[in-house]
């Protein structure tokens, strides 16, 4: 269990995601979007749209069951980036580094970007939008779902 918990909503995402395409728009313009599947998928759509990029492509990379992190399997390297060259790559957060040191192993030259960072994964990212904790676990819309709490005088 994580010490602390960052919950984004779909609206915050949306807007964090939007602000990121601000900070690229200087940094392009760029041959193609590589979303790293699955956690980069919706933040790189949106990024695509706000850039006007219409080539997307992805790669995969396993390191994590829930909250226990393993050894990086690629599981789905991109088909037309290249070395990276030209093309931007879209994560949802850097935490360790660990999937970003395997990306940018096989795409060396691309502009590397995620919405969310934590301090040890900092130095991977070229551009990002909001830092968290190490120590601080973020909640993505598409892992959490609303649900009732007690009231703070009963807990
Ligand atoms: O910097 P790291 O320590 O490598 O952690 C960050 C990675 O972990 C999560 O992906 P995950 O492996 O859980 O896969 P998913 O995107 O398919 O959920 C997240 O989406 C990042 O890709
Ligand atoms: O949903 C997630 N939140 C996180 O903080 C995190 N770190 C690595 N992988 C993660 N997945
Ligand atoms: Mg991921």
């Amino acid at each position: 269990m994580a010490a602390k918990y960052f919950t984004v909503t779909w609206d915050q995402l949306h807007r964090d995601a939007r602000a990121l395409a601000w900070r690229l728009l200087e940094r392009g313009p760029f041959t193609g979007v590589v979303a790293i599947t699955r956690g980069g998928l919706i933040p790189a759509a949106v990024i695509a749209r706000e850039l006007e990029c219409r080539v997307v492509e992805t790669i995969s990379i396993v390191t994590y069951d829930e909250e226990e992190r393993g050894a990086p399997k690629v599981v789905k390297t991109p088909v037309a980036a290249g070395d990276g060259k030209g093309w931007l790559v879209i994560d949802d957060l850097v935490d360790t580094g660990t999937t970003l040191r395997v990306v940018r192993a096989l795409l060396p030259g691309a502009h590397v970007a995620t919405v969310y960072a934590k301090p040890a994964g900092k130095p991977l990212v070229d551009t990002f939008i909001t830092e968290v904790s190490q120590e601080t676990w973020i909640l993505f819309p598409w892992d959490t779902e609303p649900q009732f709490i007690a009231p703070i005088a009963r807990l």
